[in-house]
């Protein structure tokens, strides 16, 4: 349960007040997501969430990110859309955290993504990459590849714990990506954590995106492949290549991408795998027992990994292969 700030009735009125959302009715904590303190607030005016920023998320990064839910929401992206207090500002404190307030984002995410699930996904994505094509900040991608082996050099005991041999597996990996990672594709705003729980749809339909707390400047097509690896996986760990080819032509609906970033598809899907891994392994260990947050399983991106490493083709989908 992602709850780690609790706010008091005072706390919540001394908010408030600085805002014209209306008188509350009710205030929850909800219980998903792992990464800050959701809360959903209803007031006569209508409906809002309340996140307080609790780990990963720099202060300092607050600006680029509603900065760019605003642009998108202002160009027609269905997003969650920052609300500023009367004296125009978007980043509030609760607690002594950064906090901001965002409009309600209306609609359902999946948890079994269906193939037509996918390329409605798939869609969704070209729509926000064409959508935040003329924001005006950049930001590094601070989890890109080049920070992928320092990052493992600091890990490779807990790899061995969860399985031994495994440290200098994912170091061929490394090496490999590290070769072949592609260099100038086609980029801009990417949302960089597009996993089904971030999705919502209304019936079959893409409804919008939340959670832009990893959104930074990187490919285009590296957003693709993290959503291959986050949607087309089979809980047996085998890839669908039907729901992958469906999400790669809902995308190409609106964006079609070019014959060097389809290519790069394979290599961009391993390095996806690798990033996820990572971060996941990094907090499998650090998370106490007992903590309230349940960390992600590596072992589940670790066996994405091992599909890529041994069918590099897989992400051509019998194109180029
Ligand atoms: N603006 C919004 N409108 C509607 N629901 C929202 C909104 N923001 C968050 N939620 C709900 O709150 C839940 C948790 O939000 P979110 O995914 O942003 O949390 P997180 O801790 O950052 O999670 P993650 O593990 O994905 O990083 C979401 O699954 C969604 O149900
Ligand atoms: N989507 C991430 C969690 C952080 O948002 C993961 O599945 O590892």
């Amino acid at each position: 349960m992602a709850v780690y700030t609790d706010i008091t009735d005072e706390e919540l009125a001394e908010l408030l007040a600085e805002f014209d959302l209306g008188a509350p009715l009710s205030f929850k904590g909800i219980a998903e997501g792992v990464e800050n303190s959701n809360f959903l607030l209803e007031t006569d005016k209508g409906r809002y969430f309340l996140t307080v920023y609790e780990r990963r998320v720099r202060e300092d990064d607050l600006p680029f990110y509603l900065g760019l839910m605003r642009h998108l929401a202002e160009h027609g992206f269905p997003c969650a859309t920052p609300i500023a207090n009367r004296a125009g500002e978007l980043i509030q404190r609760v607690r002594g955290k950064p906090a901001a307030v965002v409009s309600f984002l209306p609609g359902l995410s999946v948890r079994r993504p269906s193939a037509a699930h996918c390329r409605e996904a798939g869609r969704g994505l070209a729509w926000l990459h064409e959508a935040g094509a003329g924001f005006a900040m950049s930001k590094e991608n601070d989890l890109g590849q080049e920070s992928w082996a320092p990052l493992f050099a600091g890990l490779r005991p807990d790899a061995e714990r969860l399985k031994p041999g495994m440290a200098d597996q994912i170091e061929s990996d490394l090496a490999r990506i590290a070769r072949d990672w592609p260099r100038g594709l086609p980029g801009g705003v990417i949302h960089a954590d597009y996993f089904p729980d971030n999705v919502f749809f209304q019936g079959q339909a893409f409804a919008g995106a939340i959670d832009f707390y990893f959104a930074c400047t990187d490919a285009y097509a590296y957003d693709i492949a993290i959503a291959l690896n986050a949607w087309c996986f089979e809980p047996d760990g085998s890839f669908n290549i039907t729901s992958a080819r469906a999400l790669v032509a809902g995308y190409e609906a609106r964006r079609p991408l070019s014959s060097a970033e389809r290519r790069a598809l394979p290599i961009l899907a391993h390095g996806a795998a690798m990033r996820f891994f990572l971060t996941r392994l990094h907090d499998w260990h650090a998370t106490p027992a007992g903590a309230l947050v349940r960390p992600k399983d590596p072992m589940e991106y670790e066996r994405k990994l091992a599909v890529h490493r041994s069918a590099p083709d897989l992400v051509l989908f019998g194109e180029g292969a």
